[in-house]
């Protein structure tokens, strides 16, 4: 490490080492406006650089660059472009037959050499998706004691109770925009994962970097440590989490209260805490209380009824009527479940100008115990309440399924199988074109596969899933189906939020991130029964969504300018 004595800030910004290397890309900036030790900084080189995962460039360091920075003779002598790093990396990856190789072969590079990896994800992002993200990262999570290597993220326990602003001192980078934290208790449909869900944060801040063009060093993963309920990981010798029962009540919220509180007060108003996989309990009650007064969005709970909400406007176009003269069963009614449903309820609210009340009737859902019905209001949690409407109990889905004769079916229950060749044949007996959409994560929870649905609606289902599957050969017919996931808008929503300097997040924004997804559907992806564009446009899909935000954003009024920010 090489320690530069300048004689006052400014010269830093002039001679642009801050970020230790001349940034070339123009990729990350993040870190360059921020304050540093008074009159020194310190400039990775040589031996230290190569080490440095956010401007190492390994072979890729031109003649100039190994003389500038001291690389001579710790490098062999070739150049290699990073088109052909990139060439023999994914020749690599792909000899890993193992998913969860491949992730850990891709979380290698991170920690080796951010720009190459993110390279990777960029260009070959249908391939690398279902690595980073789900189904994998939902294995990861599960083995994250055993794989774990280097730590990612920032961790925030109980043990931390009282000083969490010091910790967040300790995370290197100065100028955060966006935060996705988790408290582990909900990790896909896997349950209580503790600690280890960690590797959700992460992955889902490489695609804010990778398919939202948010700085790396910009993004901030957190995960909140208060203790699982999960006995195998209690008792696993290489659990890397607190081994206590979960803290719940006061010492939970205080918890929470004081992170919140923390990283207002360090990165200001305008950064952006993204809820990811908390339990329903703790959810609703996080974004109710944070909302009014923080720069707060669930993913679970807004994001994905922003995305469902986008493929329904778009399905229109293949199934015909308005959002209107549609009927909804949900098998599944928390976070995803009746955030979806709230947003259809909304936005045909907004259409019709019929009061939302009345436009809930024509949402229903089923939970563990059956249909939600009026008779079962007093014991439901206050999150179903709205949908308890006026029906007899119904006990089983492919029962609430023949009743109520929904047009669109959505999974949202984190139960694999569940959608029976009795559920989709029932809906394919009145529906020309059932549109199903099976959300559960990762792919073994999935509500059917893709390959059931079009088998069981003899090739007449609109299918989309939450975790991808491949195309299905049916009756000499290639099925293409689509990924429903949050992904499709989260990355957008956040930058859209980022560059406006939003400071609150409202329902408008959802639903003008909803008709900015579903307007880039285009006529060949129609034709191919898609729903969604495919992920390979997924830079331009989600700057558009951004642009459509940000201005709903200043439509509102619910932003700082830098004057005051
Ligand atoms: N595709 C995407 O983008 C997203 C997918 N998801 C996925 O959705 C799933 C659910 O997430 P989330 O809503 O946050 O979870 P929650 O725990 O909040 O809700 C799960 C719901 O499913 C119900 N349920 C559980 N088992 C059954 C069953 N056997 N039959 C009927 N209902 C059942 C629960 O019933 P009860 O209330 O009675 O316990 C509850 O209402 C997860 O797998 C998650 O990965 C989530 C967000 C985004
Ligand atoms: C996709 C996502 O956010 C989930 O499954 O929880
Ligand atoms: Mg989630």
């Amino acid at each position: 490490m090489e320690t530069v004595m300048i004689n006052g800030g400014d010269e830093v910004y002039r001679n642009g080492v801050a970020g230790g290397v001349e940034d070339v890309y123009g990729e990350d900036g993040a870190t360059e406006d921020q304050l540093v030790t008074p009159w020194t900084v310190s400039v990775a080189s040589g031996y230290t650089l190569l080490r440095d995962p956010h401007h190492n460039k390994g072979l890729a360091f031109n003649e100039k660059e190994r003389d500038a920075h001291y690389l001579r003779g710790l490098l062999p002598p070739s150049i290699v472009t990073q088109e052909l790093q990139e060439k023999k990396l994914m020749h690599n990856f792909r000899q890993y037959q193992v998913p969860l190789q491949r992730y850990m072969a891709m979380m290698d590079l991170q920690e080796r050499n951010e720009r190459l990896f993110y390279k990777l994800l960029i260009d070959n992002v249908e391939e690398l998706l279902p690595v980073v993200y789900t189904p994998t990262v939902g294995e990861a999570c599960q083995k994250y004691g055993s794989i774990f290597r280097r730590p990612q993220g920032l961790y925030i326990s109980l043990k931390e109770k009282g000083k969490v602003l010091e910790v967040l001192k300790n995370w290197p980078e100065r100028s955060i925009q966006v935060i996705v934290v988790t408290d582990g208790e909900r990790i896909l449909g896997l349950g209580d994962l503790g600690c280890q869900g960690m590797g959700i944060p992460v992955g889902k801040l490489s695609l804010y970097t990778a398919l939202g063009g948010v700085r790396p060093s910009a993004c901030l993963p957190v995960t909140i440590d208060v203790g699982t309920n999960n006995e195998k990981l209690l008792n696993d010798e290489f659990y890397i989490g607190l081994k206590q029962k979960r803290a719940t009540g006061q010492e939970y919220n205080e918890l929470m209260e004081e992170f919140i509180s923390a990283v207002k007060q360090n990165y200001g108003e305008k950064v952006l805490v993204q809820f990811e996989d908390f339990a329903n309990h703790n959810a609703f009650e996080l974004l109710a209380k944070y909302s009014q007064t923080h720069l707060v969005f669930n993913d679970d709970i807004q994001g994905t009824a922003s995305v469902v909400l986008a493929g329904l406007l778009a399905a229109l176009k293949l199934v015909g009527g308005t959002l209107a003269d549609h009927k909804f069963l949900f098998l599944g009614a928390g976070e995803a479940g009746t955030g979806i449903a709230e947003l259809i309820a909304l936005e045909i609210s907004r259409q019709t100008k019929a009061p939302v009340e009345e436009t809930r009737k024509q949402i229903w859902l089923v939970d563990s115990k059956g249909l939600i019905v009026s008779s079962r209001k007093e014991s439901l949690q206050h999150f179903k309440k709205p949908w308890a409407h006026e029906h007899e109990p119904v006990k089983e889905l492919v029962d609430a399924v023949k009743e109520i004769k929904p047009t669109v079916l959505i999974g949202t229950s984190g139960v694999g199988k569940t959608f029976t060749k009795e559920v989709v044949e029932a809906m394919a007996s009145f529906n020309e074109k059932p549109l199903i959409l099976s959300l559960s994560n990762p792919t073994s929870h999935s509500e059917c596969t893709a390959e059931e649905a079009y088998t069981w609606s003899e090739g007449r289902a609109i299918f989309a899933s939450g975790s991808p599957f491949d195309p299905v050969m049916y009756d000499g017919k290639v099925f293409v189906p689509g990924q429903a996931n949050n992904a499709y808008i989260f990355p957008g929503f956040g930058l859209g939020l980022i560059i406006s300097g939003a400071i609150r997040v409202r329902d408008d924004m959802l639903l003008a991130a909803s008709e900015a997804l579903a307007a880039q559907v285009t006529q060949e992806n129609y034709d191919k029964g898609l729903i969604y564009p495919p992920f390979s446009n997924i830079r331009k899909i989600s700057a558009h969504i951004a642009a459509k935000v940000a201005a709903k954003v200043y439509e509102l009024g619910e932003y700082l300018s830098d004057v005051f920010g």
